[in-house]
């Protein structure tokens, strides 16, 4: 389903530079030199051994409605430089406005498990274009990646229990509670309690009530009378507004009427205290009354290591309401994407390969037309190897490590693997349809499947190997020491 929002112009949602350096292509006269970008990142957040790729569908549907409006370019003509003259030569308002998106696109599907310096999005094309996509595919990969990859960490914590999500209200924004609540499906919940996304993403939606609900009654018990009459099938009843114990025996109580009209009681929730000691003595008063089959659900504050500790103190809860902690990935507010230049075209149409050099190794780039070749067995993924598809691994191949060149890996012939990048728009045309968002779901827990335990705990995770192919090693290292000699 299309979200509207990226299909009116937004071209502008850019940084000011991502537009001079266009301009200075164009005047220059190298705008259409053809370039290939590779957006990646270096560290995987929360301190994990793995990040769910997420947003190409967004992606997707902001390069099919790439373009810079009518008042967008009068926006731009506007622009004044320090010397209070405009920014931009009128000739090149006209050139944008009737600009198109013209180039390739590959990617890395929605829902894969992704490793550090891997390219998730390939962009070739002519530099310009190339350019101005920088800004608005970080923006797009970066937080629903990020959110999808909370989330996954929440349903391992979780296990096979219910998770919803409830973050709207505590959400960076409008577009930051949306865009996570579908990256939260995506990751790993069932459902969330946002019913625009609902609307826009086809999300199942579901809630309980607040506890100005029971607040607002003479009593408790009545309160859950009167929601248990008027919504007998969605009946969810909040128990902690007073005193929980006595909350609970309330909602039995209603439950039992509820139960002779022949509807089901769905379960409590318990939203503050001790939710380990009262969920044990909530299933203990619910079993007792004959309600084995009403649910339990936990709220407040709750993240991947509370779920965790919560379960190994015997919680009896058996769905998890999570918010703030999900959809603002609390403890790491940023996945730390970057986009940079790897190759460049000369005249003679012969690649030009491009990195940036750092002090800090982690930080030098890597040219290359990358792909990412993933080598798997029937237990899961071994690891995954970038190769530069101008000189693809031909027979058995050698994976080096760049940190570290005498860690290697030498892969047989008939050693399974596949190629990560697809095909997404080809001299930009899309040719690639994103799949229904239940099935980019699926898609994560069949990709986290096949990843080894050490890989998925939260504490000190072993690091899935990732290495260079041993021509595009050489290649970065012969560009390096070429580099540092100027
Ligand atoms: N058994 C438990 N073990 C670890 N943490 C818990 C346990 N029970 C609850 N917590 C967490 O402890 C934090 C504080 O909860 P607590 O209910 O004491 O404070 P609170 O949020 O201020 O309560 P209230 O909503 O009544 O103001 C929350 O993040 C909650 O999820
Ligand atoms: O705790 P989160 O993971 O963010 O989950 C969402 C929270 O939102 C609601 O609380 P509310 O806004 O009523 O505030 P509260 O924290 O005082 O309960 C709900 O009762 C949850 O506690
Ligand atoms: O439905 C709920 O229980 C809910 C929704 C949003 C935030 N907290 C709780």
């Amino acid at each position: 389903m299309l979200q509207p929002l990226y299909n009116t112009s937004l071209s502008l949602l850019t940084d000011l530079y991502q537009i001079t350096m266009a301009y200075g292509y164009w005047k220059s006269g190298t705008a259409e030199k053809e370039a290939v970008f590779n957006l990646y990142f270096r560290k995987h957040p929360f301190q994990g051994g793995f990040t769910i790729a997420c947003g190409l569908s967004s992606v997707v549907e902001y390069l099919n409605a790439f373009s810079f409006s009518d008042d967008d370019v009068q926006y731009l003509g506007t622009l004044t430089g320090t010397d209070g003259q405009p920014l931009f030569d009128p000739a090149f308002l006209d050139y944008l406005h009737t600009l198109r998106f013209t180039g390739d696109i590959d990617a890395v599907l929605e829902g894969t498990v992704a490793f550090p310096n891997e390219p998730l999005v390939r962009v070739r094309g002519p530099i310009l274009q190339c350019q101005l996509l920088e800004t608005p595919l970080l923006t797009l990969v970066n937080f629903q990646s990020l959110i999808a990859t909370k989330a996954a960490r929440m349903r391992l914590a979780a296990q096979n229990d219910t998770l919803l999500e409830f973050g709207l209200r505590r959400a960076q924004g409008i577009d930051g509670g949306i865009t996570a609540s579908r990256a939260a499906y995506i990751g790993g919940c069932d459902a969330t309690s946002n019913v625009l996304a609902g609307k826009l993403y086809g999300i199942p939606v579901r809630g309980t009530h607040a506890h100005s609900w029971v607040m607002s009654f003479d009593s408790e018990l009545e309160s859950f009378q009167v929601y248990a009459d008027v919504l007998p099938n969605n009946v969810t009843l909040l128990v902690d507004t007073y005193d929980t114990i006595q909350g609970v025996k309330n909602a039995i109580e209603a439950g039992k009427k509820l139960k002779e009209r022949g509807y089901q009681f769905s379960a409590i929730r318990l939203d503050s205290g001790d939710l380990a000691y009262l969920s044990i003595e909530a299933r203990k008063l619910l079993d007792e009354a004959g309600f084995g089959e009403t649910g339990i659900v936990g709220s407040n504050d709750l993240d991947e290591y509370l779920i965790t500790s919560l379960k190994q103190q015997g919680a009896r809860i058996n769905i998890w309401g999570i918010g703030t902690k999900l959809v603002t990935a609390y403890d790491q507010p940023a996945l730390g994407g970057v986009y940079k230049l790897a190759a460049i075209q000369n005249p003679a149409g012969e690649w030009e390969y491009k990195l940036k050099l750092s002090e800090q190794a982690i930080k030098i780039s890597t040219p290359g037309i990358q792909q990412v070749r993933r080598y798997y067995n029937e237990r899961g993924f071994i690891s995954d190897m970038i190769y530069n598809e101008e000189t693809p691994p031909a027979g058995p191949s050698t994976m080096i490590d760049p940190y570290d060149f005498t860690r290697q890996r030498r892969f047989t012939e008939s050693t399974a693997f596949e190629d990560l990048l697809v095909p997404v728009f080809r001299k930009g045309q899309p040719v690639y349809t994103p799949p229904a968002i239940q099935a980019v779901r699926n898609r994560v827990q069949q990709q986290l499947a096949r990843l080894h335990p050490s890989i998925k705990r939260f504490t000190n995770p072993h690091a899935y190997p990732v290495g260079l192919e041993q021509q595009l090693h050489q290649l970065r290292t012969d560009l390096i020491l070429k580099m540092r000699q100027r």
